[in-house]
């Protein structure tokens, strides 16, 4: 192991730091941890961070659509980028990995997977930043996939369709680079600037993709809007030659502290007397829960892929959805889940289930930022892995269209009295994580299973910088979409939805390949989806 070798820095001395259990923590400089630039990850960060360690889990993404193109030079833009990252400097941090330079081996090993290692590896700001460590059109190593992803984008006519989500699913952001976030920027071109030939990089789509670590939707959303209001403050759009937004060194004192981790705001932990509850309806669902034909969990560089598709229910509709969803009393969550069920029974999915299998389970996460107290969540948590998630089987034969709503009552009662903490917590228990090698306990419940039911993540709808901006405003987000796959956690399907005012409600669905025989049939189970929004949403809403 190199223990001297110096990261790039800012002052000489470098000293290293050695966890309690005498493992070698990985180099960082002091001063970076006294200014609060540099920190241990927290239990939740450090399980993103296995994800990618362990090859567990992909990335996901955000497309989002502004109203005009702008040029990544621009003075406005880097000035943007310049003022986001200086007061969230989590965007820009890296993770300091136990061994240099990094061995993804040395995590997959015995000797590290053999060891507990109960205090977490460090994050810390990146010592500079330019656009090439965000803009993935930029970097040599993605370059292949960019280009195959503009080329799919101008062969679809500009739109963002499957066969373009499906290769940006693709993607791997190393978690350790010591010179790029853990995230990246793909800039798409507008029709009308390709039209023109124009020199230079400039971009009316941006897709946000993100290892998780650190990172979930609400930032890739949050990032576009603090974007789109900083460029409507700014009045200089002419380019710059210098690419760099900052230089660690020389802009530290303007960089705010990385807030600590939400799990030190928020305590995942369960109570110890839940945790038998807990347990036999985890060992239950082993048993009685739907699994779906797709292949064995495998690492995600040796899995199969999966099947995308992209439902759009326009501004109008949506509104329909919303005010038949109010009118019963429900919560679109719960609806939608309604939605996938019934599909998904309707398309005869569940015709050839084993006799014992009665459960589907579906998770719905959460975003913890909403319990957070005072102005936290918009002020130091509005970037950051701040999740939770809800794992719950339902009863397979009353998926019934007769029953919709009835159903749809009683899933928004099990979401808003649901404990979306407890399943994420039982990692951070003291007893659990001091004792085992986090790392091997995650792996070995993820791999080798048989893929069961849905994730369903809606991050709701956002409701500035859309449609109603003002008219002073000359930027505007026309449209979202949050696209994400399986990985290995052990879903068949997951579906993301997200909206704005003028896109309307994006639901993008993927779909474990083999979970069902073919593609064609994943698309058949979409469109009744489809059908079936409409169907029950607008017998609400027709005067009786
Ligand atoms: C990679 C990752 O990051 S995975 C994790 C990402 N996922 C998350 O963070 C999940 C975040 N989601 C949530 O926290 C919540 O579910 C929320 C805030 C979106 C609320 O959604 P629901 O629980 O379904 O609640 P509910 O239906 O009561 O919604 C509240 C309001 O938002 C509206 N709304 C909710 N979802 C949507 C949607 N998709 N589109 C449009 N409006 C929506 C409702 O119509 C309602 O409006 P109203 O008060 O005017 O009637």
């Amino acid at each position: 192991m190199e223990k001297d070798k110096k990261l790039e820095g800012v002052v000489e001395t470098t000293a290293l730091l050695v966890n309690e259990d005498g493992s070698d923590a990985g180099s960082i400089d002091p001063v970076l941890i006294e200014r609060g630039h540099a920190r241990r990850m927290g239990h939740l960060e450090n399980y993103f961070a296995l994800l990618q360690r362990q090859d567990l889990y992909s990335n996901f993404s955000i497309y989002g659509q502004f109203n005009r193109s702008i040029d990544v030079r621009s003075k406005a833009f880097l000035a943007a980028l310049k003022d986001i990252f200086c007061k969230n400097p989590i965007l820009v941090h890296t993770i300091v990995p136990k061994r240099y330079p990094y061995e993804e081996e040395y995590y997959r090993s015995e000797e590290y997977l053999n060891e507990p290692f109960p205090e977490h590896d460090y994050i810390k700001v990146l010592p500079r930043l330019s656009l090439e460590s965000v803009i993935l059109n930029f970097q040599e190593t993605q370059q292949q996939v960019v280009s195959e992803i503009i080329a799919q984008y101008r062969r679809d006519d500009y739109q963002v369709k499957n066969v373009l989500t499906e290769l940006v699913s693709q993607i791997r952001i190393p978690i350790c680079d010591p010179g790029k976030p853990n995230w990246g920027l793909i800039c798409l071109p507008m029709k009308v600037d390709d039209e023109k030939k124009e020199e230079g990089v400039r971009f009316g789509k941006v897709i946000y993709v993100s290892n998780h670590c650190c990172a979930d939707a609400m930032t890739g959303i949050n990032l576009f809007q603090d974007i789109i209001a900083n460029l409507n403050r700014a009045t200089d759009e002419s380019v710059s030659d210098d690419t760099t937004i900052f230089d660690y060194s020389v802009d530290h004192s303007a960089i705010s502290k990385i807030p600590i981790p939400i799990t030190d705001r928020i305590d995942y932990r369960p109570a110890l007397s839940s945790l038998p509850k807990f347990m036999v309806s985890t060992m239950l669902k082993k048993y009685f829960d739907y699994r779906s034909n797709a292949p064995e969990t495998k690492r995600i560089s040796e899995q199969n892929a999966n099947w995308h598709s992209i439902v759009n229910f326009p501004s109008e509709q949506m509104d329909v959805i919303r005010t038949a969803v109010r009118t019963q009393g429900c919560s679109v969550t719960a609806f939608l889940q309604t939605c996938l069920s019934v599909a998904l029974q309707n398309s005869g999915v569940f015709q050839n289930r084993r006799y014992s299998e009665l459960g589907f389970d579906i998770s719905v996460p959460s975003d913890t930022r909403r319990i957070l107290p005072g102005d936290l969540a918009a002020d130091q948590y509005k970037y950051g892995s701040n999740v939770a998630g809800l794992h719950y089987s339902y009863f397979i034969p009353s998926f019934q269209e007769t029953e919709f709503w009835p159903l749809t009552q009683y899933y928004t009662g099990v979401l808003r009295g649901a404990d979306y903490l407890i399943g994420l917590g039982t990692i951070m228990l003291d007893f659990v994580y001091k004792k085992q090698n986090i790392d091997k306990l995650i792996s070995e419940s993820y791999l080798g299973n048989r893929r069961g039911g849905i994730i369903l993540s809606n991050v709701g709808a956002l409701v500035t910088g859309g449609a109603e901006a003002t008219k002073a405003d000359r930027w505007t987000l026309r449209d979202l979409k949050f696209v994400q796959d399986v990985g290995v956690l052990n879903f068949s399907y997951v579906v993301n939805v997200v909206s704005t005012p003028a896109g309307g409600m994006n639901v993008c669905l993927s779909c474990a390949q083999g979970s069902l025989p073919s593609r064609a049939q994943f698309d058949a189970v979409c469109a009744e989806f489809q059908h079936l929004v409409s169907r029950q949403t607008q017998t609400q809403t027709q005067p009786q």
